[in-house]
């Protein structure tokens, strides 16, 4: 692939302009970049989307051939069957937008998924919000969370925790309504009534390495 493209690139002229960087896209630090144009490993979609519109980096856009049902998910609105955690988190910061869908038979050989190219932009303004709070890979958490809820605290703080949460979900009027149907507005609105009632949502792994009683967040009582 890389002698490939060297080829290719030398063949116009534009030798002087190209640096191949090899290295695992999720652990290398990037530079500064603009663009990114890419077919990548499905398997890595979820972090390496979250490290570009969570990243430090301020580039215009994304062009990524994504399987589709992933792509599915960043384009998803709230009550869309899709609509979840990573579709709120990416939209919290970036504009997806559908290009075109790319059927299995288009490869060879031909892989057991269809695909989709998207176009992710990042916003100009950003939510006010502390963004340590939205930046976690589901899968993740997803698999933690039962474990570190269960090891790292009592009963007794288990049940005052879920006290405090119906209490913040019932003042803030949220106690009948599905996350699956609230728009980004009501979801920051919840946020910052959980922010106003001590709950904050980031450092669970710090926490959980450092063995202190946490939850699936921090509560300051
Ligand atoms: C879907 S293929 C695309 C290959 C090529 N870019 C193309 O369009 O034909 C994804 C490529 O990413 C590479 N890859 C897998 N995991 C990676 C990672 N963590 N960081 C960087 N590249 C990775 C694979 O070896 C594979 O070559």
């Amino acid at each position: 692939m890389e002698d490939i493209l060297n080829k290719r690139v030398a063949e116009r002229g534009f030798k002087d302009k190209l640096t191949v960087i090899w290295k695992d896209a999720l652990k290398a630090e990037f530079p500064q970049f603009d663009l990114v144009v890419a077919n990548i490993p499905y398997g890595i979609s979820s972090p390496l989307v979250a490290k570009l519109v969570y990243g430090t980096n301020h580039f215009r856009s994304a062009t990524l051939l994504l399987q589709k049902e992933f792509a599915r998910r960043l384009l998803a609105n709230p009550g869309d069957s899709e609509f979840n955690r990573l579709a709120v988190n990416v939209k919290l910061v970036a504009d997806v937008e559908f290009v075109m869908d790319v059927s299995r038979r288009d490869f060879v050989p031909c892989p057991k998924v269809d695909s989709s190219v998207v176009i992710i932009r990042p916003k100009a303004d950003i939510p006010k919000v502390n963004l340590d709070e939205c930046e976690e890979d589901d899968d993740e958490r997803e698999s933690e969370g039962e474990d570190f809820y269960s090891s790292s605290c009592s009963e007794l703080e288990a049940s005052s925790f879920k006290e405090k949460i119906i209490e913040v979900l019932k003042s803030g009027g949220f106690e009948d309504k599905r996350p699956s149907k609230l728009s980004h507005e009501l979801l920051l609105h919840l946020l910052s009534c959980f922010n106003q009632a001590g709950i904050i949502f980031h450092d669970q792994t710090e926490q959980k390495n450092a063995g202190n009683a946490a939850f699936a967040a921090s509560y300051n009582s």
